[in-house]
């Protein structure tokens, strides 16, 4: 089965049990082919009409328009193809004068909309959303230096690295810990020795994506090159990219 699809065929069922369910929502070249398949499922009959999505987080100084914002690649790969009400959409602003308040009042959001089913990408350094390496994690919503490595990965999308923005502001690990159920997306070889670290390593805050190892319901959607340094075999059922 295609990643993507497999892990809209997740997202189904938690909707079809709960019309209103809270998805916390990623960003990111892995995620492309999961809103791909989702809206194709909305076209195919799946409701998302009442679902409230609540998304990781966004970059400082980016507006809404433009392209790189992460408001601007949900609507493009989900919002502008599904039928939701605005006003159940929440996507940090990191364009407000006060960070500090639009932190708090994420955190109200997140506390009034628990989250069902959270999906995650991983960075090339193990972050999940941008909670980055660091000697600690944090667990509200916060402001974040992105790091380097993140930094350089994410120029990508840039026309020039110096186009990156160096701040974001992510949901902290609290809100993704308390999700129901997770569903983590990793692709490719360069994404192998962090799965590697975040499924059998030590649980450590210089490898954010280690502390899903203390969730009860994480679902890793691998293809074989990121899986590679896994012996689940036996677990594994195949998807392809
Ligand atoms: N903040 C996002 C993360 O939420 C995402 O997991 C990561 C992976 O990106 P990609 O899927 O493009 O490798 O990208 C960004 O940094």
């Amino acid at each position: 089965m295609e990643a993507g699809l497999y892990a809209a065929s997740l997202t189904e069922r938690v909707v079809e049990e709960n019309p209103r369910a809270v998805l916390g929502l990623a960003t990111g070249s892995t995620a492309v082919p999961f809103y791909r398949a989702l809206v194709g499922l909305g076209q195919c009959g799946l409701d998302l009409s009442s679902v409230v999505t609540i998304n990781l987080d966004e970059y400082i100084g980016l507006p809404p328009s433009h392209v790189q914002s992460y408001h601007c690649f949900m609507n493009d790969h989900l919002f502008s193809h599904i039928h939701i009400s605005p006003e159940n959409i929440y996507i940090p602003n990191g364009t407000v004068e006060d960070l500090e308040r639009e932190c708090n009042r994420y955190d109200e959001i997140i506390r009034e909309n628990p989250i069902d089913f959270q999906i995650l990408g991983i960075g090339v350094n193990g972050h999940i959303g941008f909670n980055e390496p660091d000697d600690l994690l944090v667990s509200r919503t916060h402001v974040v230096d992105l790091s380097p490595e993140t930094i350089c990965s994410n120029s990508r999308f840039f026309n020039t690295i110096d186009e990156v923005p160096r701040r974001a502001i992510t949901m902290g690990v609290q809100a993704i810990l308390q999700a129901k159920k997770i569903v983590l997306m990793a692709f490719g070889k360069e994404k192998e020795d962090i799965i590697g670290k975040a499924v059998h390593g030590v649980v450590r805050t210089d490898m954010p994506a280690s502390i899903l190892q203390l969730h009860r319901d994480v679902t890793f959607v691998l293809d074989r090159e990121s899986a590679a340094g896994l012996n689940y075999d036996s677990y594994v059922m195949e998807v392809v990219r």
